[in-house]
C-alpha cells in the first residue's frame, strides 16, 4: 500500500539529511518534491496546495534547534500536516441512545458496500445484535451475496420478498423484523451505480427519510483516484454524510482518496477496509496512516494485530516459556499458528520501520499445507517428546514420520527448524536495529509458499 508515495517521501527526507541548516532554497526544493509526490498519488490539487502552503509557513523562519536536524523538522511537519488533512483522532461509529441504531451504506457500484456491511455487523457483534438488510434490488446477485456473507459471519439477515422492487419498502419492513428478533442495530446495504445518478440519489433520499439513519456512511474504493473527491462531494450534498469507509487499502492504492476525501466532504473517515475477509476492517487512524505513507512503519497497528491474533492462554504460555527459558515444540506450534493467523507476512512486516522489509517478504505467505504437515508431525509426538525434543532419535523419528504420514526427512527438517526458532527472538531484535535492511529470518522460508524449504 502507498509504496510509491512512501518511496518518494523517503527520498525527500534522504536529500535533506546531512544538511546542517535549512535554507529557503532547501525548503523550496523539498516542497516541490512533496507537491509532485502528492499529485502523483492522485491527491486532489486543492488539498495539495493547502498542505504545501501549510508546510511552507511552518518551516520557513523556524529556528532549527540543535537537537533536531532539518530533515527531522520537515519530516515532522509533513507528518503532522498529513494527519491534519486526514483527521486527527479516530472517530468511532455513533450508536443511537434510542434503539435501533441504523447505518445506511451508500457508494458507487463495486466500492465494497455489501462486504463492508457485513464487516461492520461482525465488528459490532460485541455488545450489539446487528441485522444486515439487502436494499440493493438493482443487481440481482447482490441480495444473495449479502445473505451468504451474513450467514458465514453469523449475522442475522433480512431481504426482499421474491419480486419485490421497492428498496425503501424493504428498509421500512426491516425495522419490524429487527424488533421481532431483538436486533438493536440495522445496517442497510443500498444499491450502487457506476457513476453518480439522479434516480439513485432520489431513492437514497427517500430511504433516508423513511429510516432515519444514525449514520450515513459513504463507502469509497481507495483505488478510485481523483473521482473519489467528486463522489464524496456529491453524496454529501444530497444525503448529508456522517462518515466515510475507505476500502481496499490492502491493494495498490496510491493514497489519493485517503488524503483528499475528508477535505472534500468534511466528514471523518471512520473505518478502513483492508482485505476481502469479513474480519478485515480497522478503525481509521490518521496517525497510523500518515506513518505508513511516509515510511515510519506502523508499530501501533502491528501491536494491535499481534494482540488480536494472540489468545490470553497463548500469551501466558509464551510468557512462561520465556521466563523459564524453555522453548518446546509445543511453543513452536503455538507460534506458527499465531503467525498463520496474522495473515500474509508482507502485510505484517509492512508495518515495521525497517527499510526494504515489505519488499523482502513480498507475496510471502504461510503455506497451509506445510503448516498441516508440521502440526501432524508435532501432534504425532508424545507429550514427553514435545517437551524434550533432544530425546527424539532414529527409532522415534521413524515412528513419528509414520504416524504423521510424512517422512523421516521431514521430521529431521522440522527438528532443525525448531532449533533455529529457538534463537529467533534474538534474531528479531537484531533485525530492527541492523544495517543493510531486512532479511528473512533463518528457517522461516520453510513455511512460505513457493519458496524452497524443508517440505518444498
Ligand atoms: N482487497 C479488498 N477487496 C475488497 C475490500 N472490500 C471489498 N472488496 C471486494 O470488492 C468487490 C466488490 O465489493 P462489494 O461489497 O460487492 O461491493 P458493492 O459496493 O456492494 O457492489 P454493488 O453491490 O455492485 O454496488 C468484492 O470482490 C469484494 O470482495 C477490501 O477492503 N479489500
Amino acid at each position: 500500500m502507498f509504496d510509491s508515495l512512501k518511496e518518494r517521501f523517503e527520498n525527500i527526507f534522504a536529500n535533506l539529511r546531512g544538511k546542517g541548516k535549512l535554507t529557503e532554497e532547501d525548503i523550496n526544493i523539498a516542497l516541490r518534491e512533496v507537491r509532485r509526490a502528492l499529485l502523483e498519488a492522485d491527491v486532489n490539487f486543492k488539498v495539495v496546495k493547502d498542505v504545501v502552503e501549510a508546510i511552507r509557513t511552518r518551516a520557513t523562519g523556524r529556528q532549527v534547534v540543535e537537537s533536531v536536524t532539518p530533515s527531522q523538522l520537515i519530516f515532522t511537519i509533513v507528518y503532522e500536516e498529513l494527519v491534519r488533512i486526514m483527521g486527527d483522532a479516530p472517530v468511532p461509529l455513533a450508536v443511537s441512545p434510542k434503539p435501533p441504531t441504523v447505518y445506511m451504506m451508500v457508494g458507487l457500484q463495486g466500492s465494497g458496500k455489501t462486504t463492508t456491511s457485513v464487516k461492520i455487523a461482525r465488528r459490532m457483534l460485541k455488545g450489539h445484535k446487528p441485522l444486515v438488510v439487502a436494499c440493493d434490488l438493482r443487481r440481482p446477485a447482490a441480495v444473495d451475496q449479502l445473505r451468504v456473507l451474513a450467514e458465514k459471519a453469523g449475522v442475522p439477515f433480512f431481504g426482499p420478498e421474491p419480486g419485490e422492487r421497492d428498496a425503501v419498502a424493504v428498509a421500512k419492513k426491516s425495522r419490524a423484523f429487527a424488533e421481532s428478533r431483538l436486533c438493536d442495530l440495522i445496517i442497510l446495504d443500498t444499491a450502487g451505480r457506476l457513476q453518480l445518478d439522479d434516480e439513485l440519489m432520489c431513492e437514497l433520499e427517500e430511504m433516508k427519510s423513511a429510516s432515519e439513519p444514525t449514520e450515513i456512511l459513504l463507502v469509497v474504493d481507495s483505488m478510485t483516484g481523483q473521482e473519489a473527491v467528486n463522489v464524496a462531494d456529491a453524496f454529501n450534498k444530497r444525503l448529508g454524510l456522517t462518515g466515510v469507509v475507505l476500502t481496499k487499502l490492502d491493494g495498490d492504492a496510491r493514497g489519493g482518496p485517503a488524503l483528499a476525501v475528508r477535505a472534500a466532504a468534511g466528514v471523518p473517515i471512520k473505518l478502513a477496509g483492508c482485505g476481502e475477509k469479513t474480519e478485515d476492517l480497522e478503525l481509521f487512524d490518521a496517525r497510523r496512516m500518515a506513518q505508513r505513507i511516509i515510511g515510519m512503519g506502523d508499530m501501533e497497528g502491528l501491536i494491535e494485530k499481534v494482540q488480536s491474533a494472540t489468545s490470553e492462554a497463548d500469551i501466558e504460555r509464551m510468557t512462561q516459556s520465556l521466563k523459564t527459558n524453555r522453548f518446546t515444540l509445543e511453543d513452536m506450534l503455538v507460534q506458527l499458528r499465531q503467525i498463520q493467523k496474522l495473515g500474509p507476512l508482507e502485510k505484517v512486516v509492512e508495518m515495521l520501520p525497517i527499510p526494504g522489509a515489505s519488499k523482502a517478504l513480498k507475496d510471502a505467505e504461510i503455506d497451509p499445507k506445510r503448516m498441516k504437515q508440521t502440526e501432524a508431525i508435532i501432534l504425532s509426538m508424545t507429550p514427553k517428546e514435545r517437551r524434550n525434543p533432544e530425546i527424539i532419535k532414529g527409532g522415534r523419528r521413524r515412528r513419528i514420520a509414520e504416524g504423521s504420514g510424512t517422512s523421516v526427512q521431514m521430521v529431521n527438517q522440522l527438528l532443525a527448524q525448531y532449533e533455529q526458532m529457538k534463537g529467533m527472538m534474538k534474531t528479531f531484535g537484531k533485525m530492527a536495529g541492523g544495517r543493510g535492511g531486512f532479511k528473512m529470518p533463518r528457517g522461516m522460508g520453510a513455511f512460505m509458499k513457493g519458496r524452497r524449504g524443508f517440505f518444498g
